[in-house]
């Protein structure tokens, strides 16, 4: 075995209740004019954080939108500047953290976020921008949140379908930790115990939205899942996901959810150790039907025909795709990624 490991700096603060301890997390930081940042739909949460700090916020800039088009960055930077902020509060899922970390990126503003969903940005250095119908994305460890408060309460009105997606999107960082060049002993037990932990407390949270117990553990999971990505170099799947939302504008944790079986399938038979780990966490023998059967029995759409890719959008994909290098467990030539997005966009697995 060989392996390099470093571990990125990590300030978590994990419980029900804990967005009271905001205004101790930005003192500790030393921040005292934040601008707290969230979507449109969750502007409610974002005037609770800032009623919470008080003097230390300066404003709101509520317009966080999915993979963060550079229009919405740059809006996001002037209202930073103007209001003389030296930090940021994302309150909310990727797309409010990918906002912070857009501004982080340019400005170097520290970030604290409090995530709502189970995507994992906070726990990663990956920042997205959108641009003219192509989405690139890097690492940066300015734009690493530096603390992040994961309060269960704040999932509890996380629709079930929203929960379901998001929940497969972090999944899919374990899988692809698990096979990643630079997976390590520390990665794979996270992956694996990230992927028990949501295979487990899904079902629960679909049963019934306001269980406490699977929400926790859910969002323990997510956790777990976001540092493993943070961890590690990104392979297909992720690559796929990218051009995807970028491109076709596809929901980003539910095209996470369809295509993961796929790339499960293809990617597997190269990685055996991560197939033994994904097998142990999972109770199965089959991880790409077990995971294609599991989002669909909680009700995540089942194929990528359902949103709204096509055929003929395949040369596109497939030149985004081989434009430029990244990491995977097998080489990927262009009949294997026809053939992979065939069969995710029939769903032939579910
Ligand atoms: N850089 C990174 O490491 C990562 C980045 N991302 C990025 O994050 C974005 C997707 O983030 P997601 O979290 O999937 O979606 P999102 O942040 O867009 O949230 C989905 C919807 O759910 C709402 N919402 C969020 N939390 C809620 C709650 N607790 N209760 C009720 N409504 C709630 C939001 O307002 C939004 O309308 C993409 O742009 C993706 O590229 C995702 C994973 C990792
Ligand atoms: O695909 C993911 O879930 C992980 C990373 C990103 O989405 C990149 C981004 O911040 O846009």
């Amino acid at each position: 075995m060989t392996f390099t490991y470093e571990a990125l700096p990590m300030r978590v603060v994990f419980g029900t209740g804990s967005l009271r301890q905001l205004p101790e997390e930005a003192d500790r930081l030393g921040l005292r004019r934040l601008l707290v940042l969230s979507t449109p739909g969750q502007r409610a949460l974002a005037e609770r954080a800032a009623a919470l700090l008080g003097d230390a916020c300066v404003g709101l800039f509520t317009e966080a939108r999915m993979h963060v088009p550079v229009e919405v960055a740059e809006a996001a930077r002037v209202a930073a500047r103007d209001a003389g902020a030296d930090g940021c509060l994302a309150i909310g899922g990727g797309s409010t953290i990918g906002l912070g970390k857009a501004i982080a990126l340019t400005s170097g503003l520290p970030v604290i976020s409090v995530p709502t969903t189970y995507a994992g940005s906070e726990m990663t250095t990956v920042w997205g921008l959108t641009e003219n119908g192509r989405k690139r994305t890097g690492r940066d460890l300015a734009v690493l949140p530096r603390s992040v408060v994961y309060d269960p309460e704040l999932t509890v009105g996380l629709p079930v379908d929203v929960s379901v997606t998001s929940g497969f999107n972090a999944i899919a960082h374990a899988v692809e930790a698990l096979y990643a060049p630079d997976a390590s002993p520390i990665v794979s037990l996270m992956a694996e115990e990230g992927v028990r932990s949501l295979a487990a407390s899904l079902p629960a949270i679909a049963a019934d939205p306001g269980d406490m117990a699977a929400r926790t553990d859910a969002q323990r999971g997510a956790w777990l899942c976001g540092a493993c990505l943070g961890a590690t170099t990104m392979s297909l799947h992720h690559k796929l996901c990218h051009i995807l939302g970028g491109t076709f504008d596809l929901p980003h944790a539910t095209t996470h959810t369809v295509l993961l079986p796929y790339i499960a399938a293809f990617n597997l038979p190269a990685a055996p150790a991560a197939e033994q780990a994904l097998n142990r966490a999972l109770a199965t023998d089959d991880v790409p039907k077990h995971l294609a059967r599991a989002s669909a029995d909680l009700g995540a759409p089942r194929s990528l025909a359902e949103l709204g890719l096509r055929e003929r959008d395949f040369d596109e994909i497939t030149a985004q795709a081989q434009g430029q290098p990244y990491a995977n467990p097998r080489p990927v030539t262009a009949q294997a990624l026809r053939f992979l997005l065939t069969q995710a966009l029939k769903g032939s697995l579910a």
